[in-house]
Protein backbone atom coordinates (compact mmCIF):
# COMPACT_ATOMS: atom_id res chain seq x y z
CA UNK A 1 0.00 0.00 0.00
CA UNK A 2 1.53 3.51 -0.67
CA UNK A 3 1.82 6.90 1.61
CA UNK A 4 -1.63 8.37 0.81
CA UNK A 5 -3.29 5.29 1.36
CA UNK A 6 -2.27 3.64 4.07
CA UNK A 7 -2.33 7.50 5.94
CA UNK A 8 -6.09 7.57 4.94
CA UNK A 9 -6.88 3.91 6.05
CA UNK A 10 -4.75 4.64 9.50
CA UNK A 11 -6.83 7.88 10.36
CA UNK A 12 -10.14 5.88 9.47
CA UNK A 13 -9.30 3.48 11.99
CA UNK A 14 -7.77 6.18 14.37
CA UNK A 15 -11.15 7.91 13.89
CA UNK A 16 -13.26 4.93 15.21
CA UNK A 17 -11.58 4.13 18.19
CA UNK A 18 -13.48 5.07 21.38
CA UNK A 19 -12.30 7.87 23.51
CA UNK A 20 -12.31 5.59 26.40
CA UNK A 21 -9.40 3.23 24.52
CA UNK A 22 -7.59 6.36 23.76
CA UNK A 23 -7.64 7.57 26.76
CA UNK A 24 -6.46 4.16 28.59
CA UNK A 25 -3.68 4.12 25.57
CA UNK A 26 -2.77 8.10 26.49
CA UNK A 27 -2.10 6.78 30.22
CA UNK A 28 -0.02 4.05 29.35
CA UNK A 29 1.74 6.39 27.19
CA UNK A 30 2.26 9.09 29.20
CA UNK A 31 3.55 6.18 32.11
CA UNK A 32 5.87 4.96 29.77
CA UNK A 33 7.21 8.48 28.65
CA UNK A 34 7.14 9.78 32.19
CA UNK A 35 9.99 7.42 33.65
CA UNK A 36 11.86 7.89 30.41
CA UNK A 37 11.93 11.68 30.71
CA UNK A 38 12.49 12.78 34.42
CA UNK A 39 16.30 12.84 33.63
CA UNK A 40 16.43 15.94 31.67
CA UNK A 41 15.50 19.30 33.17
CA UNK A 42 15.69 20.86 29.52
CA UNK A 43 13.05 21.93 27.07
CA UNK A 44 10.53 18.99 25.60
CA UNK A 45 8.81 19.87 22.21
CA UNK A 46 5.34 17.94 22.12
CA UNK A 47 2.19 18.34 20.22
CA UNK A 48 -1.66 19.11 21.28
CA UNK A 49 -3.79 15.95 20.27
CA UNK A 50 -5.87 16.04 17.56
CA UNK A 51 -8.45 13.69 16.18
CA UNK A 52 -7.50 10.84 18.47
CA UNK A 53 -4.01 11.19 19.06
CA UNK A 54 -2.82 10.27 22.13
CA UNK A 55 -2.97 13.26 24.77
CA UNK A 56 0.24 13.94 26.48
CA UNK A 57 -1.16 17.25 28.22
CA UNK A 58 -1.18 15.63 31.57
CA UNK A 59 2.69 15.73 31.42
CA UNK A 60 2.93 19.12 30.61
CA UNK A 61 1.73 20.28 34.63
CA UNK A 62 5.54 19.35 35.88
CA UNK A 63 8.34 21.87 36.32
CA UNK A 64 10.25 22.01 32.85
CA UNK A 65 9.13 23.77 29.45
CA UNK A 66 6.98 22.38 27.40
CA UNK A 67 6.82 23.85 24.07
CA UNK A 68 4.00 22.89 21.34
CA UNK A 69 4.13 24.03 17.69
CA UNK A 70 2.35 26.11 14.97
CA UNK A 71 2.14 25.76 11.32
CA UNK A 72 4.18 29.13 10.06
CA UNK A 73 3.80 28.89 5.85
CA UNK A 74 5.87 25.38 5.58
CA UNK A 75 7.51 25.64 9.22
CA UNK A 76 7.06 24.75 12.68
CA UNK A 77 7.50 27.52 15.58
CA UNK A 78 7.27 26.60 19.17
CA UNK A 79 5.68 27.78 22.09
CA UNK A 80 5.69 27.17 25.64
CA UNK A 81 2.65 25.82 26.43
CA UNK A 82 -0.38 27.73 28.85
CA UNK A 83 -3.14 25.67 29.75
CA UNK A 84 -6.51 27.94 28.31
CA UNK A 85 -4.25 29.76 25.53
CA UNK A 86 -4.44 27.60 23.11
CA UNK A 87 -6.64 28.39 19.93
CA UNK A 88 -7.61 26.30 16.69
CA UNK A 89 -4.98 26.11 14.06
CA UNK A 90 -5.66 27.25 10.37
CA UNK A 91 -4.52 23.28 9.18
CA UNK A 92 -6.83 21.74 12.54
CA UNK A 93 -4.62 20.58 14.85
CA UNK A 94 -4.73 23.29 17.95
CA UNK A 95 -2.36 25.29 17.92
CA UNK A 96 -1.12 28.01 21.30
CA UNK A 97 -1.76 31.70 21.03
CA UNK A 98 0.80 33.36 18.38
CA UNK A 99 1.97 35.53 21.33
CA UNK A 100 2.70 32.56 23.90
CA UNK A 101 6.54 32.81 24.09
CA UNK A 102 8.64 31.51 21.86
CA UNK A 103 10.59 28.30 22.59
CA UNK A 104 14.08 27.75 20.71
CA UNK A 105 14.08 24.16 19.70
CA UNK A 106 17.93 23.75 19.44
CA UNK A 107 17.72 23.20 23.26
CA UNK A 108 14.93 20.62 23.55
CA UNK A 109 15.98 17.77 25.01
CA UNK A 110 13.67 15.45 22.99
CA UNK A 111 10.53 16.01 20.25
CA UNK A 112 7.84 14.41 20.29
CA UNK A 113 6.24 13.74 17.20
CA UNK A 114 2.76 12.32 16.62
CA UNK A 115 2.43 9.30 14.20
CA UNK A 116 -0.29 8.44 11.57
CA UNK A 117 1.60 4.93 11.43
CA UNK A 118 5.14 4.34 11.50
CA UNK A 119 7.66 1.17 11.04
CA UNK A 120 9.97 -0.55 13.73
CA UNK A 121 12.70 1.26 12.14
CA UNK A 122 11.30 4.54 12.84
CA UNK A 123 9.89 5.60 9.89
CA UNK A 124 6.52 7.91 10.10
CA UNK A 125 3.87 8.64 8.34
CA UNK A 126 2.26 11.91 9.65
CA UNK A 127 -0.41 14.36 8.03
CA UNK A 128 1.60 14.76 4.87
CA UNK A 129 2.09 18.49 5.45
CA UNK A 130 6.12 17.40 5.69
CA UNK A 131 6.39 19.73 8.71
CA UNK A 132 8.43 17.28 10.93
CA UNK A 133 10.58 16.15 7.76
CA UNK A 134 11.68 20.00 7.10
CA UNK A 135 11.88 20.51 11.15
CA UNK A 136 14.01 17.75 11.65
CA UNK A 137 16.31 18.26 8.53
CA UNK A 138 17.44 21.46 10.42
CA UNK A 139 17.49 20.20 13.82
CA UNK A 140 18.70 17.60 14.59
CA UNK A 141 16.98 16.36 18.12
CA UNK A 142 16.12 13.14 19.41
CA UNK A 143 13.01 12.23 18.22
CA UNK A 144 10.44 9.71 19.50
CA UNK A 145 7.62 8.72 17.41
CA UNK A 146 4.11 8.35 19.50
CA UNK A 147 1.58 6.50 18.74
CA UNK A 148 -1.17 3.48 19.19
CA UNK A 149 0.38 -0.31 18.23
CA UNK A 150 -1.95 -1.22 16.26
CA UNK A 151 -0.23 1.49 13.45
CA UNK A 152 3.36 0.09 14.20
CA UNK A 153 4.23 -2.10 10.71
CA UNK A 154 6.98 -3.98 9.80
CA UNK A 155 7.95 -1.54 7.14
CA UNK A 156 6.07 1.88 6.04
CA UNK A 157 6.59 3.17 2.20
CA UNK A 158 9.23 5.73 2.27
CA UNK A 159 10.40 8.89 0.24
CA UNK A 160 13.95 10.21 0.17
CA UNK A 161 13.15 13.17 2.84
CA UNK A 162 11.62 11.10 5.48
CA UNK A 163 14.10 11.16 8.48
CA UNK A 164 13.74 8.08 11.21
CA UNK A 165 12.62 8.70 14.47
CA UNK A 166 15.12 7.55 17.42
CA UNK A 167 12.32 5.37 19.23
CA UNK A 168 8.85 4.52 19.41
CA UNK A 169 6.41 4.64 22.15
CA UNK A 170 2.86 3.31 22.03
CA UNK A 171 0.49 1.74 24.92
CA UNK A 172 2.84 -1.41 24.46
CA UNK A 173 6.02 0.33 25.60
CA UNK A 174 9.10 1.52 23.67
CA UNK A 175 10.77 -0.03 20.55
CA UNK A 176 14.19 1.58 20.21
CA UNK A 177 14.73 0.96 16.03
CA UNK A 178 18.63 0.75 15.18
CA UNK A 179 19.86 3.33 13.25
CA UNK A 180 18.02 3.15 10.29
CA UNK A 181 18.37 2.39 6.55
CA UNK A 182 16.61 4.29 3.84
CA UNK A 183 15.21 1.44 2.09
CA UNK A 184 16.23 -1.49 3.77
N1 LIG B 1 -1.43 17.41 16.97
C1 LIG B 1 -0.67 17.66 15.94
N2 LIG B 1 -0.22 18.89 15.73
C2 LIG B 1 0.56 19.15 14.65
C3 LIG B 1 0.89 18.14 13.72
C4 LIG B 1 0.41 16.83 13.98
O1 LIG B 1 0.68 15.86 13.25
N3 LIG B 1 -0.38 16.64 15.08
N4 LIG B 1 1.66 18.47 12.61
C5 LIG B 1 2.38 17.56 11.86
O2 LIG B 1 2.85 17.86 10.81
C6 LIG B 1 1.70 19.88 12.21
C7 LIG B 1 0.43 20.23 11.45
N5 LIG B 1 0.39 19.51 10.24
C8 LIG B 1 -0.70 19.26 9.47
C9 LIG B 1 -0.51 18.93 8.15
C10 LIG B 1 -1.59 18.68 7.33
C11 LIG B 1 -2.88 18.71 7.84
C12 LIG B 1 -4.07 18.44 7.01
O3 LIG B 1 -4.99 17.74 7.40
N6 LIG B 1 -4.10 18.97 5.86
C13 LIG B 1 -5.24 18.84 4.97
C14 LIG B 1 -6.21 19.97 5.14
C15 LIG B 1 -5.54 21.33 5.16
C16 LIG B 1 -6.51 22.47 5.44
O4 LIG B 1 -7.54 22.27 6.08
O5 LIG B 1 -6.18 23.56 4.98
C17 LIG B 1 -4.70 18.74 3.57
O6 LIG B 1 -3.54 19.13 3.34
O7 LIG B 1 -5.45 18.23 2.74
C18 LIG B 1 -3.06 19.00 9.16
C19 LIG B 1 -1.98 19.27 9.97
C20 LIG B 1 1.88 20.73 13.41
N7 LIG B 1 0.95 20.41 14.46
N1 LIG C 1 13.49 18.36 4.26
C1 LIG C 1 12.51 18.75 3.42
N2 LIG C 1 12.67 19.85 2.65
C2 LIG C 1 11.71 20.25 1.81
N3 LIG C 1 10.53 19.61 1.64
C3 LIG C 1 10.30 18.51 2.36
C4 LIG C 1 11.29 18.03 3.30
N4 LIG C 1 10.79 16.94 3.89
C5 LIG C 1 9.56 16.74 3.36
N5 LIG C 1 9.26 17.66 2.44
C6 LIG C 1 7.99 17.73 1.65
O1 LIG C 1 6.88 17.47 2.50
C7 LIG C 1 5.86 16.77 1.79
C8 LIG C 1 5.12 15.77 2.66
O2 LIG C 1 5.94 14.71 3.07
P1 LIG C 1 5.32 13.40 3.78
O3 LIG C 1 4.23 12.81 2.97
O4 LIG C 1 6.47 12.52 4.14
O5 LIG C 1 4.65 14.05 5.09
P2 LIG C 1 4.44 13.52 6.56
O6 LIG C 1 5.73 13.09 7.16
O7 LIG C 1 3.35 12.52 6.52
O8 LIG C 1 3.89 14.86 7.26
P3 LIG C 1 4.19 15.59 8.66
O9 LIG C 1 5.68 15.55 8.88
O10 LIG C 1 3.68 16.98 8.48
O11 LIG C 1 3.44 14.87 9.70
C9 LIG C 1 6.53 16.15 0.60
O12 LIG C 1 5.84 16.61 -0.54
C10 LIG C 1 7.96 16.64 0.61
O13 LIG C 1 8.32 17.17 -0.64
Amino acid sequence: MNKADLRVQCLGRRRALSPEACERMSERIRAYLSGRLESTDRCILAYLPFRNEPDLRPLFADSRTWAVPRVAGTELTWHRYEPGRVGRGAMGPPEPEPDCEAVDPAGAAWVLVPVVACDRRGYRIGYGGGYYDRFLARYALPAIAVGYSEFVYEQVPTDPWDRPMGGIVTEAGFLWPEIAQPGA
